[in-house]
């Protein structure tokens, strides 16, 4: 039976945000699944009418309007009755089952024709990285989907057509579907960044692109509908504009999240608790746990169920300890997240990721450096060894991200900033630096460059700092002498 029919008409027309949770809530508690078209279409409804036609609160000092100018929304039931049926016929009246074989599996085919039929009813040309297109509202009222959203309207609509199999997988930048008996298959459903050439209908590559950060090494969050639900919600966008958040779409998404991680839905979804961590971080729920209990929650995850190979877990928490001027706090998850990196190659559909390792490279650290650097900092960063081999533990990784790939990363806008940062450093602190060069690191360099397509033990060893007073041993192969001069010439300058 179509969802709308058991869902609780009482609850419309919708006019608060306690009401569109109850809707969630029940769709989640109910025995069957629950409706990914349904919730996108009321998900994306509220999103709208609270972000499209508001007066804005300022993003950072979101406040209460005591006036019901930015709460008001009404949600009527005939019309989320109207779109359900819109989407439904869609689906149905495109997909003719019988050619698809009689298996209650999904087939390729199956898939890529339910993709084929969301992708050639989308607008011709559209700014595709808009925010407010990740909802089957979005794609029914305005023909307009981003990637995200035309993944999640292939995995509603199979579920439209009654093929329970076919479940979203989801990376750190991008989205495709598992299907078949045991969800062994995969396939791309949707385009990823820009200019690219879409591969919908072929499986997840095993080429040496699955290699790259895209799909994280084979560690992709595999949904089951519950998740789906999470991810949704998760892609709920509170932006008014680039400055301004409305606070009730903020906090409607954080009541949905907070239901949904009530149920152990966020469990396995790193970025969900990490999108959470974010909204509490501005608006503490009184009772729940502490936005920093939640991003550790989401590296946690990440360690538990992903072999350790998601990135954005550490970012998200850097970001939280730069934020709150925990700087040595922030260099150590930054550093984390350069360990991760060590297991990639660079490529070009790494685009994102790149732009976030920049931001905090060249923007966030000499931001660190200079605030610490003017204020009388009694346990300063720039006396603490351990924060210097967070540093060097950070550009090490994405050095060993560069290695063995067909892309570089790194040009001349990183070394600048690097030298300027590691020049702030007490010399003392630099002339700490003991790096442990492994009796086979010297092999390692002299035979050709481990592959990294051959199985990694480990991350490589950074070396690591130790706080002893002996002058430096540093090993051999680097030129003490020069690399001293340069930092001292250079800090000279500086
Ligand atoms: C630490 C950051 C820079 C802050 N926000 C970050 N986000 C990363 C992406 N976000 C997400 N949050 C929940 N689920 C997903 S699935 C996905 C890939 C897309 F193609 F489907 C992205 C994403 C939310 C926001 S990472």
């Amino acid at each position: 039976m179509a969802g709308l029919e058991r869902v609780n008409r009482e609850l419309f027309p919708l006019r608060d945000i306690s009401s569109v949770v109850q809707l969630f809530t029940d769709e989640v508690e109910k025995s069957s699944e629950p409706d990914l078209a349904l919730l996108s279409i009321v998900g994306g409804a509220v999103e709208n009418s609270l972000t499209c036609h508001r007066s804005p609160v300022m993003k950072d000092a979101p406040v209460e309007t005591d006036d019901d100018s930015g709460g008001e929304f009404e949600i009527e039931y005939h019309i989320v009755d109207a779109l359900y049926s819109q989407f439904r016929s869609i689906i149905l009246g495109s997909v003719d089952l019988s050619a698809y074989g009689d298996s209650k599996y999904a087939t390729r085919e199956l898939v890529k024709k339910v993709s084929d039929v969301i992708w050639n009813s989308l607008s011709r040309s559209y700014y595709k990285d808009r925010a407010h297109l990740q909802s089957i509202y979005s794609y029914l009222t305005g023909n307009k989907l981003d990637c995200f959203g035309v993944a999640l309207a292939v995995v509603a609509g199979c579920q439209v057509l009654g093929f329970n199999d076919v479940h979203l997988a989801l990376s750190e930048d991008h989205a495709w579907v598992v299907f078949g008996e045991n969800g062994g298959e995969t396939a791309e459903v949707t385009w990823h960044g820009k200019g690219n050439e879409d591969k919908r209908g072929q499986p997840i590559g095993t080429s040496v692109g699955s290699l790259s950060w895209l799909y994280v090494n084979g560690q992709p969050v595999i949904c089951d509908r519950y998740m789906e639900v999470t991810a949704l919600v998760s892609s709920i966008n509170p932006s008014f504009n680039m400055t301004t958040d409305i606070k009730e779409v903020a906090d409607f998404q954080q009541q949905l999240m907070w239901m949904l991680y009530d149920r152990g839905y966020l469990q396995r979804y790193p970025m969900a608790l990490g999108n959470l961590g974010d909204l509490e971080e501005i608006n503490p729920t009184s009772g729940r746990p502490h936005c920093s209990d939640l991003f550790s929650q989401a590296v946690d995850a990440s360690r538990k169920f992903y072999n350790n190979q998601h990135v954005y877990p550490y970012t998200y928490q850097g970001g939280y300890y730069f934020r709150q001027k925990m700087y040595k706090e922030a260099l150590g998850s930054w550093a984390n997240a350069a360990d991760v990196l060590r297991e990639y190659n660079y490529s070009r559909d790494d685009e994102e990721l790149y732009k976030e390792l920049m931001d905090i490279a060249n923007e966030l650290i000499p931001h660190v450096m200079k605030a610490v650097g003017s204020g009388i900092d009694a346990h300063s960063i720039l006396k603490d060894p351990e924060c210097f081999a967070h540093l060097l533990r950070l550009y090490d990784g994405i050095c060993q991200w560069e290695e063995g790939s067909v892309t570089p990363v790194l040009h001349i806008g990183w070394a600048k900033p690097l030298v300027n940062t590691i020049a702030k450093f007490d010399a003392s602190v630099r002339a700490q630096l003991v790096i442990d060069l492994q009796d086979d690191l010297d092999e390692e360099h002299s035979s050709e460059k481990e592959d990294k397509n051959s199985s990694r033990s480990g991350t490589a060893d950074s070396g690591n700092m130790e706080k002893t007073e002996e002058p430096s041993k540093v090993g051999d192969n680097l030129n003490n002498n020069n690399y001293t001069k340069a930092l001292e010439s250079d800090s000279a300058q500086s």
